[in-house]
C-alpha cells in the first residue's frame, strides 16, 4: 500500500516507521525532521526497534492509496486543505478528539475511515521516534458497519506488524475514547498530576462526572454508551496508565496549544457543566499564553 502520513510528529513518525517495514510510506512533516529522515532514514527506538527509509517531504504528494492523518486536532482543517490536490483512495484519522474524520470527509473526495490508537509515541529529535508503548490501532467505517475499505487498510497494517483490529462500531469506540480523554487529559493538565492520581480523592468524582457527561452526549447522538461503561473505561485507562503524564499535561508543560476544543469542548453545553468548566479554564490559559485568539 502507498501511504502518506500527514503530520510526521510523534505518532505519525512511529506509525509511518512501522508501516514502512512493509509498505511505501511518505512522511509529511517539518523541515528538520524531513531532512534527517531523507539523509539517514528514520530510527524507531524503545519498545520497537527499526531503521527504515520512507520518503519524506514538507508538502503533500500527488497521490497515495491512504492518507494517515496524525496532526493535532486543531490542525485537521489545514491538513485537509493541504491534501486537497492529492489523489487518494481513503483517509484515516488516528487523532484524539471527536470530529476529525468528519472534517476530512467534508473537505476531501476520498472516503474517511475512523480510528483510535493506543500506541505511545514520542519524537525524540529529528530522525528518531521512540515507541513508548505497544498498543493497538482500531479502525473502521466512521458511520459504523462493515467496510471492505477498512478491511483492506486493516490487512495492510497487520502485514506491517502493527497490532490492528477492524471494528464495526467505531462511533461507540470514538465516544468511549472521548470519555476517557475528557476525564483524564484536562484534569491532569490543570492539576499538573499523573493519570493515576485521578483515581482517589475528590478529583475522582470530577473525572467520573466528565466521562458521564460525554456518555450522555453520545446517547443524545444515538450511540449506546452507558454511564457505567464510560466510568469503567476512564478508570481502567487511568489505572493502566497511572504513571503517564497525559498528552494535554505535556502540552501545557511545553506551553503548547492543547486539544481541549476537540475533547472537552465537544460536550461543553449547558448539560455538561464539568466539561464546560474544564474547557473554559484551558481556553483561558491558551489565550493568556497567546496560543489562541
Ligand atoms: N503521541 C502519542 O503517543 C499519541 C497521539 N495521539 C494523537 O495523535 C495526534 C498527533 O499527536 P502527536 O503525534 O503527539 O503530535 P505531534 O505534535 O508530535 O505531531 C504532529 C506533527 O504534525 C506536524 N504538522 C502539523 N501541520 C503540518 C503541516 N501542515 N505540514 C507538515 N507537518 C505538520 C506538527 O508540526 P508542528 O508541531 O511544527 O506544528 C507535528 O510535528 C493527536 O491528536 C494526539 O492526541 C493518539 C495516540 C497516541
Ligand atoms: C490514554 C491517555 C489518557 C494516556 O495518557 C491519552 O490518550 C493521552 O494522554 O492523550
Amino acid at each position: 500500500m502507498d501511504v502518506v502520513v500527514f503530520g510526521a510528529g510523534s505518532l505519525g513518525s512511529l506509525l509511518g516507521g512501522l508501516l514502512a517495514r512493509a509498505h511505501d510510506v511518505t512522511l509529511v512533516g517539518r523541515h528538520r525532521h524531513v531532512e534527517r529522515v531523507r539523509r539517514e532514514g528514520l530510527r524507531v527506538t524503545g519498545a520497537v526497534e527499526a531503521t527504515v527509509f520512507p520518503d519524506a517531504r514538507t508538502d503533500a504528494p500527488a497521490s497515495a492509496d491512504l492518507a494517515l492523518v496524525t496532526v493535532k486536532a486543531y490542525d485537521t482543517a489545514a491538513a485537509a486543505s493541504a491534501l486537497a490536490d492529492t489523489d487518494l483512495d481513503a483517509t484515516l484519522s488516528l487523532q484524539n478528539g471527536l470530529g476529525n474524520e468528519r472534517r476530512l470527509a467534508e473537505a476531501l473526495d476520498a472516503p474517511a475511515l475512523a480510528g483510535t490508537c493506543t500506541y505511545g509515541a514520542r519524537l525524540v529529535g529529528p530522525g528518531e521516534v521512540a515507541c513508548t508503548g505497544v498498543g493497538e490501532v482500531v479502525l473502521g467505517a466512521r458511520e459504523g458497519g462493515a467496510s471492505t475499505l477498512a478491511d483492506r487498510v486493516g490487512a495492510a497494517f497487520t502485514e506491517a506488524d502493527v497490532a490492528t483490529t477492524v471494528a464495526d462500531d467505531m462511533p461507540r469506540r470514538l465516544w468511549e475514547k472521548l470519555a476517557v480523554n475528557a476525564g483524564i487529559n484536562a484534569p491532569t493538565a490543570l492539576a499538573r498530576i499523573q493519570n493515576g492520581s485521578l483515581l482517589d480523592g475528590d478529583v475522582a468524582d470530577l473525572t467520573r462526572t466528565a466521562a458521564c457527561e460525554v456518555a450522555a452526549a453520545a446517547r443524545a447522538d444515538g450511540v449506546d454508551l452507558t454511564d457505567d461503561a464510560a466510568v469503567n473505561a476512564v478508570e481502567r485507562v487511568a489505572r493502566a496508565t497511572a504513571d503517564n503524564r497525559s498528552s494535554m499535561l505535556q502540552d501545557v508543560e511545553k506551553a503548547r496549544r492543547t486539544e481541549v476544543d476537540s475533547i472537552n469542548g465537544v460536550v461543553s453545553g449547558p448539560d455538561a457543566p464539568v466539561n464546560r468548566t474544564l474547557t473554559a479554564l484551558l481556553r483561558a490559559w491558551e489565550r493568556e499564553r497567546g496560543l489562541r485568539e
